[in-house]
């Protein structure tokens, strides 16, 4: 099983250790949670996986490549969400699919074959030719989450994938990511707070506190431990709440 793995990574931007000393091992296939409070460090690993910032110290593999050194294989490997979706307004939703369809070297006949079985999942293929401009939040996400899944990435990252999305879409993303996960082995690492949501989608989770890695444990472990149930039912969120609890007294 090919492993994405940091090693005692630490970043600081000036004075801010955003990383610090981070361990964190991710297994392909895997869809891995990653939490913590605003400014825990989470974006900032998913820039440094991608090669986009460099680390002060430690290492980073992704399967085996480095970010830095390997940057054009591992970006080419990965499909990225991030928490502004970054579309071109005035341009239709086929024309910026097609755009970064041509940046990943994708050939016009796949591309097309792949944004119109992309927008039937997300039911969207009525939009297709128009103008992103006018879209809601919930509409511009799903557009990016399919940019992001076009070139058929073994490694997906996203940055608050259910964020703006009803309810509907939610459970239809989820179960788009877990066919992913289960079918093509893919990994998904995704970071958000909408821990309901990292209970029914994740196999795996860390929690993240002033850029160090606190808490890692898969879903599995969690649910057959006694500790985090209320009602008889295992909550994530009980658990995120007593570790940052005990976290902030000591
Ligand atoms: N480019 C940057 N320059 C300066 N400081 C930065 C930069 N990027 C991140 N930081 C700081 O690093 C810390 C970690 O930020 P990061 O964005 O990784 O947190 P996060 O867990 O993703 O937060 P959120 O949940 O709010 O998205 C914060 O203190 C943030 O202010």
């Amino acid at each position: 099983m090919k492993k994405l793995i940091f090693e005692e990574v630490t970043k600081t931007f000036g004075v801010v250790k955003a990383i610090d000393q981070l361990n964190l091992q991710i297994t392909e296939g895997d869809v891995y949670g990653l939490l913590g409070h605003n400014g825990s460090g989470k974006t900032t690993t998913l820039r440094l996986l991608l090669g986009l910032l460099e680390p002060d110290r430690g290492n980073i593999s992704v399967y085996g490549k480095h970010p830095i050194k390997d940057g054009d294989a591992v970006r080419r490997i990965c499909g990225v969400l991030s928490e502004d979706v970054g579309l071109y307004e005035p341009l239709s939703v086929y024309d910026n699919l097609m755009y970064y369809a041509d940046i990943y070297g994708i050939s016009p006949i796949e591309s097309n074959r792949r944004i119109d079985e992309l927008l039937g999942q997300f039911d969207l293929s009525d939009k297709k030719h128009l103008p992103v401009k006018g879209f809601s939040t919930g509409m511009k996400k799903k557009v990016a989450l399919i940019r992001a899944m076009l070139h058929k990435p073994r490694i997906l990252l996203l940055d608050e994938p259910t964020n703006g999305l009803d309810p509907v879409s939610t459970a239809d993303l989820r179960n788009m990511l877990l066919e992913l996960a289960q079918e093509r082995g893919t990994t998904i690492i995704m970071t958000t707070h909408n821990l309901e949501e990292v209970q029914k989608m994740c196999n795996k989770i860390s929690i993240l506190r002033k850029g160090q890695n606190i808490f890692t444990n898969s879903i599995e472990a969690l649910k057959d431990s006694s500790n985090y149930r209320a009602h008889g039912q295992f909550r994530l969120e009980k658990l995120y709440m007593d570790i940052e609890k005990e976290r902030a007294e000591n």
